[in-house]
């Protein structure tokens, strides 16, 4: 089946509200609420589209947008290629110009609307950060604070606390300390471990490895079956297209695909390089977050190439 190419939009206010439409009961996907947009015309550029489709039906200019999120989903009836952007600037009053509902919503409200089967990505991407830091090595429990504080001061909004080489009961012991750093605040603390601690207050996410990923699929593990609370993060380690096809399959919200450079801490893995990547984030249909020897410098090379964002372990770590 040929794929329609359609683009759509994640519009922000400067209150960081999202605009939502509802679609007219007669269209495809009709009574549902999307993110306003449509079908690319043949041989238009992708942001002209973007531009035409959001004057046509809201009645705005975008003036500033990155990419968010490139999807390939295929319904009974059609193949849909998605690609979304982010718009966080524009001119005019955005109103229903075909007669369709629009709502501005807070990002927690998202998930109170319905939306086609294809959005489930566009969600989690609208909603995680686009950096992604992982604690490397430390010397004792002040240390480890400080520099989760420090990242945390930095602008890191989702941690994952992995200490391979502490004991499972003293993991538990960093990981307690830790929770009281995140409660109360919007950023995400990430585990590594269990399912399980995933139903536990004060731990917002799971990071499984891709040996806890395949175990998974394996069993047929698929989250919408599983009694996963609402708005847990549940995220994958994963280094190839199987492993992020795995990924979808079981639903989780996110992943991260590397090596995508060379890094020290993992010395004997090959790196994917640049080409690799791209292909591979091309039919990803997760939210991605490249991660191996890369940092800061590296997030709008990442976000350009459709990525969600980076994930490091060094770059933010030892600041
Ligand atoms: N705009 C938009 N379309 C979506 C979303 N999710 C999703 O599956 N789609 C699908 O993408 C396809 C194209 O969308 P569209 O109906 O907005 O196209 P359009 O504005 O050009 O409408 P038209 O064909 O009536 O002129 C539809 O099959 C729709 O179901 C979404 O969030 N926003
Ligand atoms: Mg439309």
């Amino acid at each position: 089946m040929k794929s329609i190419h359609v683009v759509a939009a994640v519009i922000l206010d400067e209150h960081d509200n999202v605009l939502i439409a509802r679609r007219p009961d007669d269209k495809h996907m009709g009574g549902l609420w999307e993110f306003p947009g449509g079908k690319v015309e043949a041989g238009e550029p992708v942001t002209d589209a973007l531009s035409r489709e959001l004057d046509e039906e809201l009645g705005i200019q975008p003036t500033a947008w990155e990419p968010l999120i490139r999807i390939h989903h295929s319904y009974p009836d059609k193949t849909v290629l998605l690609d979304v952007w982010t718009v966080t600037a524009f001119t005019g009053h955005a109103h229903g110009r075909e007669g369709q509902l629009v709502r501005w919503v807070s990002k927690s409200e998202l998930s109170s609307y319905e939306f086609p089967e294809a959005n489930k990505p566009i969600l989690s991407a609208a909603l995680l950060p686009n950096r992604y830091g992982i604690t490397g090595s430390y010397n004792g429990l002040e240390e480890l604070a400080r520099r989760v504080t420090n990242g945390l001061d930095q602008g890191m909004d989702m941690i994952c606390f992995r200490a391979p080489w502490l004991s499972s009961d003293e993991y538990r012991e960093h990981l307690e300390y830790l929770i009281p750093l995140f409660s109360g605040t919007p950023l995400k603390l990430i585990v590594k471990g269990s399912l399980e601690l995933l139903k536990e207050d004060g731990i917002d996410g799971l990071h499984l490895t891709f040996a806890q990923l395949e175990e998974l699929d394996r069993k047929g593990w698929r989250i919408e079956r599983e009694a996963v609370p609402d708005g847990k993060i549940l995220i994958a380690s994963c280094h190839n297209s199987a492993q992020l096809e795995m990924a979808a399959r079981i639903g989780v919200t996110c992943a991260t695909l590397s090596p995508v450079l060379a890094t020290d801490s993992h010395p004997d893995a090959k790196p994917l390089g640049w080409e690799a990547t791209h292909a591979l984030l091309e039919r990803a249909t997760v939210p991605v977050y490249c991660l191996g020897g890369l940092g800061e410098n590296n997030l709008n090379q990442c976000v350009q190439a459709g990525a969600q964002g980076v994930a490091s372990i060094r770059d933010w770590w030892n600041i």
